[in-house]
């Protein structure tokens, strides 16, 4: 479809290479340029009158395809000086039309290729094959200047019919195919599909024909009902073409025996009312056999389909909430139901909260009535005190939502002595207190250099730095239990939230000292210098600060700001003690890539690096990364030279950058992974980005950039307590986490054979590393939860979802399945998308389909309340599988073993996330965690760790980060897949 004066066909310089292309081996490959138009050609039949290109053509340059949130990528067309001659004009690369060399090679003829980038091309497949030079709109008119004219009589449509599509039609050869087959499958409501006969047939004949009442829903509840193939199968019905085939004439399914399809449910408007949930239930219920059947659910019939979608939980009920208190009500755990009722408030917005109150006071009460014998009144304001305690340690307040009764006044509820009592409240551990004893050298120097300042009163501000496995939180949790054993305030808080849940009473920092999320120079912690959370903070003798390498440098002046204020003192931090840790070698978070200027959630939120980078000075460009726009220009440590060695090697698209283990050289991140910088490795996590455009931001983003850095005192353990059982595997891992390990070409490292999963064996490696991590005692013991201390590792969330999917098939007990529900933010898209959006899984989101067994382990995905031991990245193990509500435990960290339930809440994709079709997710907050990301296990030690390589680590920092989960080489397995020859990280020796 293309007109000859527009376009122009040159061998162009941009011939694939043959590593590339090898099959264009030798091949002249044509390419197609874009005929000279605009000063080069003003006539030319693209030009609009106001002098551009109908195709906007010349394009940019762009060193690489990039795809952009309309329609059409930009495609790679780099300024390498070549050029071509046409039509006297010299045209470059920004003249190339979209092409697929081979298929030019091939056919020797004009063939314009598009990438269909986004589900929101996909009508471009369907729209090029349909339009096209064959029909035309065209005036006739004389030259002689007549004056009258008539639109409607000079304007005419046209077909025209060239020879090639004349040929092709009168040799009946198919105009066009695809592949596979969508199969649109009729939806209709019982007794209402639609018949055809003809006008001379008597309808009481049609209706009686049973071969006219067929359709391909009857007929798939009747393969349900006999079809012994088709019940085992337990199908959807999406999913029945993929093993039978409809045959139209006499309106059966048939077996398949060849070839696939895809199953497509023509679609329904919610505004069709029941046809739209029967849609919902045909999409989700297994091998139905009737419509009746649909409408069944645990031996309960209901009348319509939107009553079986809502109590299949296929649908967000108004009722959710009453619903999902009514369920945990029946655990009697009145104090966790307190807590349940204020999480529903803050993240499920019932539209009366009142109503839910007075519904519920009753079981909310109970503990406190029964067991403490108080007034009602009394026990009434303890619950409300509690409950308003939950929503504080949320940033909300009890009165915004409309449910204290009138015979109480705010102040009331308002705990003033609560945050110093919980503090106090908080259990010291014999084996924290036996830390204090067991201490290596370096710890036991740094715990005392603390402690001295914390009992002299003087000030005191600490870094403490050390690799993974060197104790940070041993010592930490050594220093808390001195200090709190000795009857004195020590806060523990961390950057996210599971490092503080490790923590004995751990806080996110943010939380803790109210820090605004969106921390940015200058601006305070919401703390009032009479609130008991300032007596508190002036109270405590220690404050302790994990992962501060995470956290923005405004967060952590905003908090020397409120302890200068609290105190009335210009000292750092007001004279208090506070120690900040943290690891520069382990993946971090850094800022991700960020639509619209806008920040990605906290976790994600951070940038840590030491040194920037400018293109001018990089001598090693990979070829692969995504762009370089962000830098600008390298600064070094002092007294550092920039080395001819220096490699910069850009995996992914990442940001870390440590030349100094973050001890005293400038730190800015930049968007790339520096290597070998300087003789160590860096290291950089897998999903993280540089925000774009707002780089000066982001470069004062980091801790050792504050000016409060040069004033830390740095303290550095260097002993790797977690693997000090194998000397040789301790080793190992250092060399691996300071880029000492001999690493051949592409940076692979050998991993010791004794560590790999074979894959030459019978057995398949995947099986046989699964069975390592969880044997089948492990994964069969009904009585004993799973055992939760083991994990296999991987890079990618697809990953971690395919292994869950085979552990979760294999453990025992009846599997309960949570369908979300998503709803494009643009009620319009909703049809159209809703199945696509159930294929989707971003990042930091539950699955559309959430299978769960009794006893399995999950993770949570949300802070739904940290403070409670509720915090992203928390394990827990499932108890009990309710349809509003689940029951768990938690099974790892400072809160293991306790009770807690949790509902579903709505959640939005990261605002940075290149989703085409925004919308939200109803949804348990939660994953399966048999496997999960390398980056998530940071800061945990793993009973045993199989680490999963389906594809190579994105750096040694990660690899480092998985094996030294493990505390000997005994207890770490590895599966390299594929074998190792072409895979560029890792090999096997
Ligand atoms: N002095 C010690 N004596 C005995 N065991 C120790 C000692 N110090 C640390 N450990 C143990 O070593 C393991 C790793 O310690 P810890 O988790 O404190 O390290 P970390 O530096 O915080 O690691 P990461 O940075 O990976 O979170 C833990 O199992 C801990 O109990």
């Amino acid at each position: 479809m293309y007109r000859p004066e527009e376009y122009d066909e040159v061998v162009s310089a941009e011939i694939p290479n043959e590593t590339d292309h090898p099959h264009l081996h030798r091949m002249v490959v044509k390419h197609m340029l874009h005929g000279p138009c605009g000063e080069l050609n003003p006539n030319n039949v693209c030009m609009k009158k106001n002098g551009t290109c109908k195709n906007s053509y010349p394009k940019a340059y762009s060193d690489e395809t990039t795809q952009t949130t309309d329609a059409y990528p930009i495609y790679r067309r780099r300024n390498n000086g070549v050029t071509v001659k046409v039509r006297k004009a010299k045209l470059d690369n920004r003249w190339v039309i979209p092409y697929n060399a081979y298929l030019l090679a091939k056919f020797d003829c004009h063939i314009n290729v598009e990438i269909c980038s986004t589900i929101k091309a996909v009508k471009y497949i369907y729209k090029y094959i349909c339009k096209g030079s064959d029909r035309i709109s065209f005036s006739v008119s004389s030259d002689n200047g007549s004056s009258l004219i008539d639109e409607i009589d000079q304007y005419q449509s046209g077909r025209w019919v060239s020879p090639p599509e004349g040929a092709w039609r009168i040799f009946r050869f198919l105009m066009s195919e695809m592949k596979p087959a969508v199969i649109h499958l009729q939806l209709h409501l019982e007794n209402y599909q639609p018949l055809t006969f003809k006008k001379k047939d008597k309808l009481a004949n049609v209706l009686q024909n049973p071969i006219q009442r067929k359709t391909m829903l009857t007929e798939f509840f009747a393969m349900n009902r006999t079809d012994k193939a088709a019940q085992s199968l337990n199908l959807t019905y999406s999913e029945f073409p993929d093993h039978f085939v409809w045959v139209q004439d006499k309106k059966f399914w048939k077996r398949r025996q060849i070839g696939d399809s895809v199953g497509r449910i023509v679609a329904a408007h919610p505004s069709e009312g029941e046809r739209y949930y029967l849609r919902i239930l045909l999409s989700k219920v297994r091998c139905p056999k009737s419509f009746d059947d649909l409408k069944k659910c645990n031996g309960v019939r209901v009348a319509t389909f939107r009553e079986a979608a809502l109590l299949r939980g296929y649908l967000v009920d108004d009722n959710s909430q009453r619903l999902c208190l009514e369920e945990a009500s029946l655990f009697h755990l009145p104090y966790e139901l307190r807590r349940l009722f204020a999480t529903l408030l803050v993240y499920s917005c019932p539209n009366s909260p009142r109503e839910l109150w007075l519904a519920y006071e009753n079981a909310m009460l109970e503990d406190l009535l029964r067991y403490n014998q108080m007034t009602r009144r009394e026990a009434t304001k303890i619950a409300l005190q509690q409950i308003n305690g939950f929503l504080q340690s949320m940033g909300k307040n009890i009165q915004d939502f409309g449910i204290v009764p009138q015979e109480f006044s705010s102040n009331e509820l308002e705990d003033q002595a609560r945050e110093i009592r919980a503090e106090k409240d908080i259990i010291v551990s014999q084996e924290d207190l036996d830390a204090i004893f067991k201490l290596n050298e370096r710890q036991k120097s740094a715990f005392e250099t603390i402690i001295e300042k914390a009992y002299s009163s003087g000030s005191g501000a600490f870094f403490v730095d050390g690799p993974g496995g060197t104790g940070k939180t041993y010592l930490y949790r050594a220093l808390l239990a001195e200090v709190r054993s000795k009857g004195h305030i020590a806060l523990a808080t961390a950057t996210s939230g599971i490092a503080a849940s490790i923590l004995p009473g751990g806080r996110t920092a943010h939380s803790r000292f109210k820090i605004p999320l969106d921390a940015v120079e200058g601006s305070g912690c919401r703390v009032s210098k009479q609130s008991s959370l300032a007596a508190l903070i002036r109270d405590s003798r220690l404050i302790i600060w994990d992962e501060a390498p995470m956290a923005k440098r405004s967060a952590i002046e905003a908090l020397n700001d409120l302890l200068q204020d609290l105190m009335n003192s210009t000292e750092l931090f007001g004279g208090k003690v506070v120690v900040h840790g943290g690891d520069f070698r382990q993946t971090l978070p850094v800022v991700r890539k960020a639509k619209n200027g806008s920040m990605g959630n906290q976790e994600v939120d951070q940038a840590v690096g030491h040194a920037t980078v400018s293109k001018h000075t990089s001598p090693t460009w990979n070829e692969d990364f995504e762009s370089d726009d962000e830098v600008d220009e390298v600064i070094f440590p002092e007294g550092k030279k920039f080395d001819d060695q220096f490699d910069i090697r850009l995996k992914g698209r990442c940001v870390i950058v440590c030349p100094c283990n973050g001890l005293g050289c400038r730190a800015s991140p930049t968007p790339f992974v520096l290597k070998r910088l300087f003789g160590v490795i860096y290291f950089t996590g897998e999903t993280f980005y540089q925000k774009k455009g707002t780089k000066s931001e982001t470069l004062d983003a980091c801790i050792t950039n504050s000016p409060i850095w040069p004033s830390l005192q740095k303290l550095r353990l260097e002993e790797n307590m977690r693997a000090l059982l194998d000397p040789i595997f301790t080793e190992f891992l250092l060399k691996i986490g300071n880029g000492t390990e001999t690493s051949h070409k592409n940076d692979l490292v050998n991993i010791p054979p004794s560590m790999l999963i074979q894959t030459h064996l019978d057995k398949d490696p995947l099986d046989a590393l699964i069975d390592c991590v969880y044997p089948n005692t492990q994964l069969h013991s009904l009585t004993t939860p799973c055992s939760l201390n083991r994990a296999i590792l991987t890079t990618k969330n697809s990953f971690v979802d395919e292994i869950n999917e085979i552990l979760i098939a294999r453990f025992p007990g009846e599997e309960t399945e949570y369908a979300s529900f998503d709803e494009t933010l643009d009620p319009n898209d909703q049809t159209q998308y809703e199945d696509f959006l159930h294929s989707l899984t971003p990042n930091g989101m539950p699955p559309h389909r959430l299978v769960l067994k009794p006893n399995s382990p999950i993770i949570l995905l949300r802070n739904l309340n940290p403070t409670e031991g509720l915090c992203n990245g928390i394990r827990l193990i499932c108890k009990d599988l309710k349809r509003n509500v689940i029951h768990a435990k938690i099974a790892s960290g400072d809160f293991a073993g306790k009770q807690v339930f949790i509902h579903r809440i709505p959640l939005q994709p990261l605002s940075d996330e290149d989703y085409t079709v925004p919308f939200k997710r109803v949804q348990f907050p939660i994953r399966l965690c048999f496997a999960m990301t390398i980056n998530k296990a940071q800061g945990q030690t793993l009973d045993f760790v199989g680490v999963y390589l389906k594809e190579p680590v994105f750096s040694h920092g990660q690899l480092y980060v998985a094996l030294s989960r493990a505390r000997t080489a005994k207890h770490a397995k590895v599966l390299i897949r594929p074998p190792l020859f072409d895979t560029p990280n890792i090999r096997e020796t």
